[in-house]
């Protein structure tokens, strides 16, 4: 009951983690606002997992502060505990007793009464479409019951903040989908939600902020629009079938990268109907037909591996032109 409103779910600020020489978190500011979803999305090795196991108290950082529900990480580990739940990589599920027992396990261990656990019990199970299969030893599910089972678990001590830990790695994109609104969900319910994940149409889809966590830092933060506009990658595409056509447009337009294999021109555009219009107006103009006419918007995935792939060095790169040495030298 120490949170405010106006106090984030989450306040980290300054955290640090090595192990050994190695600097796995270098300093590391995050605030959640309560009821929000935060992605934290990095490749791997980038210290996702380091991030949840500081703020859920697991391990401790080697510096910097955090808060987490009003409470203090370090003096109140306990409180900071029964404010949060964690899903992490490795399930928290015992496959060799049924989903329901799992389930009533979890009530035992938050000391809800027996008929309080058999209620929660039953109305997770229920929520989360795992009723047929509640009397089912939990090795026969499949990839996306288990992760069903395995939040419904956390969500039996009623925690105000979740940290998932990459939630759908390794699920089919139905259960993924099923996932993704399991999630919604919950913060529609008020949750805060903490989620880690290497996809970038996840964090697109469900998160309010996006932090990208790359050589220890966070390398950018933001909307995923906001994060977007950081790499001009937008452009249409024109796609044609007779060479002839092509070579004309390709000579008449100047502002073009072309490839001559796929008879393929791309024109810098921000996929505005202004500037649209205006190539449309000039293939009219010119007399030129393109079979195909796209429109391509920065998506996540330019941001991503403009802030975190792997640099290039000058030289070998010298002379080389392609769509994503344009996204790479324009962020930094
Ligand atoms: N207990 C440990 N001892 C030594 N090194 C560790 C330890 N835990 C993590 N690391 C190292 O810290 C780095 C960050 O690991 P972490 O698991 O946080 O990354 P991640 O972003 O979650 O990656 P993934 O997506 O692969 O799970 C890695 O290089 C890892 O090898």
């Amino acid at each position: 009951m120490t949170t405010t409103n106006h106090e984030p779910a989450i306040a980290a600020t300054g955290l640090r983690k090595s192990y050994g020489d190695k600097t796995v978190l270098d300093g590391i500011d995050i605030q959640v606002p309560a009821g929000t979803i935060f992605s934290l999305l990095g490749p791997n090795g980038a210290g996702k997992t380091t991030v949840v196991n500081i703020l859920s108290t697991l391990i401790s950082a080697d510096g910097g502060q955090a808060r987490i529900a009003g409470h203090d990480l370090a003096a109140e580990a306990q409180a900071v505990r029964s404010a949060i739940g964690v899903t992490g990589q490795f399930s928290a599920v015992d496959g060799l007793i049924t989903g329901e027992e799992n389930m009533l396990l979890m009530a035992d261990l938050h000391h809800l009464s027996r008929a309080e656990g058999r209620r929660v019990t039953a109305a997770l199970l229920e929520r989360f479409d795992l009723v047929e299969a509640a009397k089912k030893p939990a090795s026969t599910y499949s990839g996306g019951m288990k992760r069903r089972l395995d939040i419904a678990m956390t969500l039996v001590g009623s925690p105000r903040i979740i940290f998932l830990d990459e939630p759908t790695t390794g699920l089919d994109p139905r259960s993924r989908h099923t996932m993704w609104q399991i999630i919604r969900e919950l913060v529609s319910g008020g949750t805060t939600v903490f989620l880690t994940t290497q996809y970038l149409d996840e964090a697109d889809q469900l998160a309010d902020r996006i932090a990208v966590l790359n050589g220890g830092k966070l390398v950018a933060e933001g909307s995923a629009e906001e994060l977007k506009r950081l790499v001009p990658g937008g452009h249409v595409r024109l796609r044609f079938s007779d060479p002839v056509a092509y070579e004309r447009a390709a000579t008449a337009l100047r502002e073009t990268n072309r490839d001559d294999e796929a008879l393929t021109l791309q024109i810098p555009s921000d996929g505005s109907q202004r500037e649209l219009r205006a190539i449309l107006d000039w293939l009219d103009a010119a007399g030129i037909e393109a079979d195909e006419l796209s429109v391509h918007t920065p998506d996540l995935d330019d941001v991503f591996f403009a802030l975190t792939g792997s640099p290039v060095p000058a030289d070998t790169n010298a002379g080389k032109d392609t769509d994503n040495d344009n996204a790479k030298e324009t962020v930094r």
